[in-house]
């Protein structure tokens, strides 16, 4: 243990970050086009994919990469937000696929922040929304031919949290979530009709603190049936709505005994098939039910790992994202029906030479007996007893981590550590009292967990006391810097990346997209909780922060900006603390795996440094015990 960090440049851990990558998805109604985000250029740009040769184009060549963007149902035009220097800012721009032709659809606005874009079914409307300073989040449809794009068209203007617009085949309704009346936890959707002027035309709510989210409508021209979802059972589950007569059919399946989320993935386009995604306890799996007969599909021999999208595809297939311990993100076609690997779409179908760990889930007891749940990879031998460690905490809070292939832990295991990674109190597939559990006590009962998971691995005999440290990225790194002020003496030292230290700061500075969440997570805005937003950011606690820090931020990032991460630099300064903190050109995005490679080489030195300079400190002071 305790092995100097491996710099060369061929070390198996490097390699692993530079595998290629890819996320894909279908044409809606042209299956033989698709769009691609790959990191293959070694950097996450935006490709044109060919299905039938497999032929990818680059489409984008942004400096900080591009990893977001949406394809027509034609398959014609790729859409993206056009930022500067990973910013998340700037004017959604169509490119034209087959001739590279890019056009700005915004031309003469201010530069913009957005949390959803959606195409209609037709080739004809598009629905996006757009936040900032003055106007607040607004929602736009725009039409668009092969040939021409109109004007944008307000259709609803909001203060408060809205996501996910999605119109209707036609293009002629647009839903959204919105927080709107809720103040807080939950979310209700409500319907536009463009055809009409925009003329609101139904909500749905289900009461306070139960969310509603929509995913798609039926893909048959006039039919106005909406598929969404609801945690209004305490999990998430599908539903129905009819948003003209406000017939709704629920998907309770509780016959079926299934617990846990099940989130609906795709409507078939005859209408009687639903893809589901069934998300227990961070474990993925797929069914396919049918409206009709009222079944349900266990598509029992997919594999296993984690499920990031899935469409039906062509010729009785599942087209789906994919990967698991062992494979890098990549495209493949699941039987429908039972589930199988008919064939590697995208990706390459086997990896060479490159040793990757088993990861096995593990359970452990939080401070109020809530069981909590992670990820734990382990070097293959530890004779040696005890390990030095790594709690990893994932971003969000509203994500959920689960076996996938993760260059960065396996960096760790490389290296002799043991890796945890956990799903605490916010994460999402836990269920909707877990997830809401943080809500207006943001920082609480995440740093609970985050002990817990301590706790548990010196109990277990993986971790030795003194040598256990703490790392995440934004929501993650946020995690990080609060557990090292509020329970100081538990760490040997936090790794934190685009992190968040103030959130009275950070709500000044953020896009205005991110203020209204901020809103939504503290129940109000830093005027009107004060206490609650300093009591949940880490710069109130940097005075009793003892282990070393390193931070590594991203000059560009306006999710978590710069200038609260200078304050917190400069209180721990002034108190004399142990800071290295590293700044990078980019936003918020980890694009390019050279990047991540630098950032991984820096935090393995600096951890292999403390665990040094702690060492020597041991040995000092036991060699002065002995002269007594
Ligand atoms: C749909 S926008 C929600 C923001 C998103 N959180 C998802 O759970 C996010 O960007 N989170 C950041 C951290 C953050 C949270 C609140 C305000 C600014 C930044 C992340 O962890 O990446």
């Amino acid at each position: 243990m305790n092995n100097a960090p491996l710099t060369d440049d061929n070390a198996m851990w490097k390699q692993r970050f530079r595998m290629h990558q890819y996320r894909g998805y279908l044409a809606k109604c042209n299956h033989q086009r698709g769009l691609v985000a790959s990191n293959q250029s070694g950097i996450y740009q935006l490709y044109s994919w060919t299905i039938s040769n497999g032929q990818l184009r680059q489409l984008t060549n942004h400096s900080e990469g591009k990893r977001d963007g949406f394809i027509s149902c034609d398959g014609r035009f790729v859409y993206y937000l056009n930022d500067k220097k990973g910013n998340e800012t700037g004017h959604y721009t169509r490119i034209d696929v087959d001739t590279g032709k890019e056009v700005d659809l915004t031309p003469g606005r201010e530069p913009y922040s957005s949390l959803g874009f959606h195409t209609d079914g037709i080739g004809k409307t598009i629905a996006y929304l757009t936040t900032d300073h003055e106007k607040g989040c607004q929602l736009f449809t725009q039409s668009v031919t092969m040939d021409s794009i109109g004007e944008p068209s307000l259709i609803y203007e909001t203060a408060n949290f809205t996501i996910n617009p999605i119109l209707s085949y036609n293009g002629d309704l647009v839903v959204i979530e919105t927080t709107d009346v809720k103040k807080g936890i939950g979310s209700i959707l409500v319907v536009f009709d463009i055809s009409n002027n925009g003329r609101l035309i139904s909500t749905l709510d289900y009461g306070h603190g139960v969310n509603v989210v929509p995913k798609q409508f039926a893909s048959l021209p006039n039919d106005i049936r909406l598929l969404a979802k609801s945690n209004r059972t305490g999990a998430n589950r599908p539903l129905i709505w009819n948003v003209r007569t406000n017939e709704q059919i629920d998907f309770i399946f509780d016959q079926f005994g299934i617990e846990g989320d099940i989130d609906p993935l795709d409507w078939s386009e005859d209408g009687n098939f639903i893809l589901l995604l069934h998300i227990h306890n961070a474990i993925f799996r797929l069914y396919c039910y049918s409206i009709v007969d009222k079944t349900i599909n266990a598509l029992i021999e997919q594999p296993s790992g984690m499920i990031h999208d899935a469409r039906f595809g062509p010729d009785g297939t599942i087209v789906v994202q994919w990967e698991n311990a062992h494979t890098p993100r990549r495209i493949v076609a699941l039987n429908v029906n039972n589930g199988a690997v008919e064939k590697v779409i995208l990706g390459p179908s086997k990896i060479e030479n490159l040793i990757t760990r088993s990861q096995r889930s593990v359970t452990f007891s939080s401070s109020d007996k809530q069981l909590i749940q992670g990820r734990l990879t382990l070097p293959s031998t530890h004779a040696d007893g005890p390990l030095a460690a790594i709690i990893d905490v994932h971003g969000g809070p509203a994500f959920v981590t689960s076996e996938k292939f993760d260059p960065v832990s396996e960096a760790w295991v490389d290296h002799g550590f043991a890796y945890l990674s956990i799903n605490y109190r916010g994460s999402i597939t836990f269920g909707r009292e877990f997830e809401h559990k943080i809500y207006s006590d943001i920082g609480h009962w995440e740093v609970e967990d985050i002990v817990a998971a301590r706790t548990w691995l010196v109990e277990q005999g993986i971790a030795r006391p003194n040598t256990i440290f703490l790392t995440g990225w934004s929501y993650g790194g946020y995690l990080t810097l609060l557990t090292l002020g509020k329970q100081s003496s538990l760490w040997a030292g936090g790794l934190a990346g685009i992190a968040i230290a103030d959130w009275t700061m950070l709500y000044e500075d953020s896009a205005e997209s991110l203020k209204t969440y901020e809103v939504s997570l503290f129940g109000g805005t830093p005027a009107e909780k004060p206490e609650l937003y300093a009591a949940a950011s880490p710069i109130t606690y940097v005075e009793q922060i003892s282990a070393p820090v390193l931070i590594i931020q991203g000059a560009n990032d306006t999710r978590c900006p710069a200038r609260q991460m200078k304050c917190f630099e400069s209180k721990m300064r002034q108190l004399n603390k142990k800071l290295e903190i590293e700044w990078f050109g980019g936003g918020h995005a980890l694009n390019a795996p050279e990047q991540l490679i630098l950032h991984i080489e820096k935090m393995l030195c600096w951890t292999h440094r403390v665990l040094e300079e702690n060492n020597a400190k041991t040995t000092s002071q036991s060699k002065t015990a002995a002269l007594f």
